[in-house]
């Protein structure tokens, strides 16, 4: 049976270094890391990075290496930069947890990590259980609260929303909060369409109105014509993006809306170009750190 057990790679960064490395490891499809001050030198942060054994031999960890340094500017002295460690399986997730607190989220949500009790002075929230797993979408990430700090102003109930790139299904179970009467997830990883499944499971004990699409979004969208959506959200690379638009398009009802996200400020401007090409109304952009978020709406007879 093939190994369970885990590198743990651990390095420091100047502070203002962690969004760019968030970035990275986000293109790269890696979801579990952390960050974490130095109380010594307050401008420096540790990174700890945990990667699968099995899927991670000696030329991808050196090339792994290799694109963190080229990331921060770094030529020699790479031995001393990079600490690797095997953590056993059955510590990880204690490894992993002890970095995870429940998070508020805009003004009514709190992200709480499931092995965490609620304490009675989040009563008055909306309560997001996570089990964060293998799969993206922690609501730590500036893309992830962006789209719930926009979700919880828009009015879902009575809606079916569509979550393209479900991840740990974070955005799919706040939309079940906020009233959704169907909420159609896809993911082309089959341990975010897992995680996307048990934490719905987690939070409301069962799966109804859930719908979970296992594929790339362009192809599930055809071979399962999903159709007349009143909301979609989008958290996933501008690259990615791009190449839904059409199809988003297609899928909405009319007047329907659309959050984007993942896509970082610099981005923005490109992204918003194709939106309007493709007959998609501009409604606002918020943003956080380097991150944007664009709120968009099919406008009304348009076909
Ligand atoms: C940034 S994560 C977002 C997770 C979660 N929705 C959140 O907001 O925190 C992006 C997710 O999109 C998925 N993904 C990437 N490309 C995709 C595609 N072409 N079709 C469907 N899912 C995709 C990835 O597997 C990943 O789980």
């Amino acid at each position: 049976m093939a190994s369970k057990d885990w590198y743990k790679l651990n390095f420091q960064i100047e502070s203002d270094l962690e969004e760019i490395i968030i970035w990275k490891l986000n293109e790269l499809g890696i979801f579990s890391f952390s960050f974490e001050y130095l109380i010594k030198t307050e401008n420096k942060k540790e990174v700890n990075i945990w990667l699968p054994i099995n899927e991670w031999d000696e030329s991808s960890r050196s090339d792994f290496e290799k694109i963190i340094c080229k990331l921060l500017n770094i030529n020699d002295s790479i031995n001393k930069f990079f600490d690797w460690s095997v953590i056993k399986e059955e510590d990880w997730l204690t490894s992993w947890k002890k970095y995870w607190a429940p998070e508020l989220v805009g003004n009514h949500f709190l992200i709480l990590p499931c092995w965490i009790n609620l304490n009675e002075e989040f009563n008055d929230k909306q309560i997001i259980k996570i089990d964060p797993g293998a799969a993206f979408g922690t609501g730590s990430h500036p893309s992830t609260y962006l789209c719930l700090e926009k979700m919880e102003k828009i009015l879902l109930s009575d809606k079916k929303v569509l979550d393209i790139g479900s991840g740990s299904g974070i955005l799919s179970i706040a939309a079940r909060l906020l009233g959704a009467k169907e909420v159609c997830a896809i993911d082309n990883d089959y341990l975010a369409i897992n995680s996307t499944n048990s934490n719905f499971q987690l939070n409301f004990g069962n799966l109804n109105n859930l719908n979970t699409y296992l594929g790339s979004f362009n192809e599930v969208i055809l071979k399962h014509q999903l159709k007349k959506i009143d909301f979609v959200v989008c958290n996933i690379l501008a690259e990615v993006i791009k190449e839904m638009i059409p199809n988003i398009y297609k899928c909405l009802r009319n007047n329907g809306e659309v959050i984007f996200s993942g896509i970082l400020n610099s981005q923005k401007d490109e992204i918003i170009k194709i939106l309007i090409q493709n007959n998609l109304k501009l409604l606002d952009v918020s943003s956080r750190k380097d991150w944007a978020c664009i709120y968009a709406q099919k406008a009304k007879n348009l076909t």
